[in-house]
């Protein structure tokens, strides 16, 4: 992308962003790649609708390989939600600016189709969107409500191990703190979860039998049903010996100059990165 449409797209995003934050809307869909109007993302057959959630600070090698797997396996045709989350359950917000993330959105985009090119002859279209809920059921609910996709279309939330852990913690959804609020959100849609085995999440045999337990009604002491383990896929992440791949990490190699940058990140975020000067506090 040339440097000075690069800048319009920041100024347009900052522009369009604040019109959200100033909505009472909890979702919206803030661009397409390759662009297309409303109507056209109304009329579309009824399809998978995959949705990566993330901060997106910056987009990884890691997040590009969990859409890239999600696309190349489904055997419906697919659109693909890529969700900047303005507020975190846990985290407070950290560099850079909202508009700087959905640049570097609409470049893994770009990055995502063309990586994808030599694979398949059909490209999914994708949406640049953005939410302003930090909970999973409440995201999967904004997004229906929107009636920005057509009805009954079933999502596919692409997540990883450490977030699947999260999305079951009872501590999340009080006043009762048990799990019945899952239900309409694992009734209706999926979670495909990429394995993340490291010391804090344990090992892949550790991660299946949490999925396991589930299935054998191993939380149903905390209003969890059994049936919801067969809306959950979980497929392999980062092999032995690969490199660990995370958005901290990418912001460190930015800070300290680390040519690993290269690799944690897409060649197109990583050039964003060193040219906008991000990730330097
Ligand atoms: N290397 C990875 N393996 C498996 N899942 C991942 C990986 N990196 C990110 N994810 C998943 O992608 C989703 C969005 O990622 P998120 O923005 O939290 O990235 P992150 O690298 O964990 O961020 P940070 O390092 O800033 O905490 C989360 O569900 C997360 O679990
Ligand atoms: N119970 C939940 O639905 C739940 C819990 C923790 C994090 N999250 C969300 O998961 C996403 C990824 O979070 P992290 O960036 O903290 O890994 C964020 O959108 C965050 O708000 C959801």
């Amino acid at each position: 992308m040339a440097a000075n449409s690069v800048q319009q797209l920041r100024l347009r995003y900052a522009s369009v962003l604040k019109n959200f934050v100033a909505s009472a809307q909890t979702f919206d869909i803030l661009d397409t790649v390759p662009p297309q109007t409303g109507q056209q993302r109304n009329a579309a057959p009824s399809h998978s609708l995959f949705v990566l959630d993330s901060s997106f600070n910056p987009p990884t090698a890691a997040h590009l390989s969990i859409a890239t797997s999600a696309l190349e396996e489904s055997r419906r045709p697919s659109r693909l939600l890529l969700l900047l989350a303005t507020q975190n359950a846990d985290k407070p917000s950290k560099p850079a600016w909202f508009e700087d993330r959905l640049v570097m959105m609409t470049m893994f985009a770009q990055d995502l189709r063309t990586h994808l090119q030599s694979r398949q002859s059909e490209l999914p279209d994708i949406d640049i969107g953005v939410t302003k809920k930090p909970y999973f059921v409440d995201k999967a609910a904004a997004i229906e409500e929107s009636g920005l996709y057509a009805r009954d279309t079933e999502q596919v939330h692409l997540t990883g191990y450490d977030t699947l852990i999260r999305i079951f913690n009872p501590k999340y959804y009080p006043p009762t703190h048990t799990l019945q609020p899952l239900e309409p959100f694992l009734s209706r849609h999926r979670l495909r979860v990429t394995m993340r085995p490291d010391d804090e999440w344990g090992n892949r045999e550790e991660q299946e039998d949490y999925l396991r337990q589930l299935a054998q009604g191993g939380r149903e002491g905390d209003g969890a049903k059994r049936e919801w383990a067969d809306r959950i896929q979980l497929v392999q992440g980062r092999k032995a010996g690969e490199l660990p791949i995370s958005s901290t990490r990418a912001r460190q190699a930015a800070q300290t100059k680390d040519q690993l940058l290269t690799t944690l990140v897409p060649e197109s975020v990583a050039s964003y990165v060193v040219e906008q000067n991000l990730y330097q506090e």
